[in-house]
């Protein structure tokens, strides 16, 4: 039997914004339980993938991102996951794969995580495989905790180290306008800046969460579609370490709160910032107030689905 190959696959893959964010202890394996709801914006990553002899990979990118921090050698997550893909399904079979990445780098917006998933789909589609969606997602855990919900895209809950993933029923859509930052933060670090914290003032702020778990609150207002009743339930326990570490964005925050957002909140470990608009003509109102104080501000929307072929 042949296998036919495309000449090429185009696959998007979504960054995603944590709309709640409950961070538990440390584990034994450096990881942090923690507990959020995830929801995927329509900022995309677009990936071109093309038969080759091996897998290579090369970054380019659409927009203002800056992609000097990225790197094209193993250390990517895309080409680990399209190894990982080889690997597991027993083929020997290689992709080029062309990242245009619109997606902050190192901006706590699963830029990386939604490349990873996109070379999992586009690769997968490019040599035929036809993997099962779970056994995908199972590769996704392996790369990063946040890949799994870049594959499933939407709105859904994420447990364990965010990579145990239930979807969670939202209704309608929220504008978000984003406000990305020149300099990427760690995740590793903003972790560790909370642990800190928490260490400083275990006294007045008492042991972290047992079991981190979502507000129902939030579920109760992404189930309604409603803007007003979510903002007032957003949270991100990483916020206070990433401001810390970066005062500088509170005052962006100050900024965008008092330009008309209903809320904002730093996304993910950081440093980007997203401001929850009460419907669209309000969120291109509050682009337009930010551009003009001379912010970069993108309106972008959600939920939107996971990394799909194009
Ligand atoms: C903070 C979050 C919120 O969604 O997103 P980003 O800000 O990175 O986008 C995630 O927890 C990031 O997930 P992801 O970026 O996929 O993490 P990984 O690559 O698996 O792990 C990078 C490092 O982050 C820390 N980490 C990550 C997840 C977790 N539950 N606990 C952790 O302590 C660990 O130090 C780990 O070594
Ligand atoms: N495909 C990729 N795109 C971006 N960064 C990547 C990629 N693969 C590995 N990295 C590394 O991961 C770091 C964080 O990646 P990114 O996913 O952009 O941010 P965040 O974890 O804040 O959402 C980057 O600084 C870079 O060193």
């Amino acid at each position: 039997m042949t296998t036919h190959t495309p000449a090429s696959v185009r696959v998007r893959a979504p960054g995603k914004i944590n709309v709640f964010l409950e961070v538990g202890d440390v584990q034994d394996d450096g990881y942090h339980e923690l507990a959020t709801a995830f929801q995927a914006v329509s900022l995309y990553e677009e990936m071109t993938a093309t038969p080759a002899d091996d897998i290579s990979l090369e970054v380019s990118s659409r927009g203002p991102v800056d992609i000097d921090g990225v790197p094209t050698d193993d250390r990517n997550l895309a080409i680990r996951a399209a190894r990982l893909l080889a690997q597991t399904a027993g083929v020997d079979r290689g992709a080029h794969l062309l990242i245009r990445k619109a997606v902050p780098v190192a901006g706590g917006m699963g830029g990386g995580s939604a490349d990873a998933a996109a070379a999992l789909v586009a690769c997968d589609a490019l040599w035929g495989l036809g993997m099962p969606m779970s056994e995908l997602s199972r590769m996704a855990a392996r790369l990063g905790a946040d890949v799994p919900f870049a594959l499933m895209g939407g709105t859904a809950v994420g447990t364990g180290r965010g990579d145990e993933l239930s979807p969670a029923l939202a209704r309608g859509r929220f504008d978000w306008v984003l406000v990305p930052n020149d300099v990427g933060m760690s995740t590793p670090v903003v972790y560790g800046e909370l642990d800190a914290h928490r260490e400083r003032h275990a006294v007045d702020i008492g042991p972290a969460p047992r079991v981190p778990a979502v507000d129902p609150d939030v579920l109760h207002a992404l189930r309604q579609g409603d803007a007003k009743m979510l903002a007032a339930t957003l949270r991100n326990d990483l916020q206070a370490a990433a401001l810390h570490l970066r005062p500088d964005l509170a005052r962006v925050l100050e900024r965008g709160e008092s330009s008309g957002a209903l809320a904002g909140l730093v996304s993910g470990s950081g440093p980007t910032l997203a401001f929850l608009a009460t419907d669209e003509a309000s969120a291109i109102d509050l682009q337009v107030t930010l551009s003009a104080a001379g912010l970069v501000a993108l309106h972008v929307h959600g939920p939107v689905p996971g990394a799909r072929v194009v």
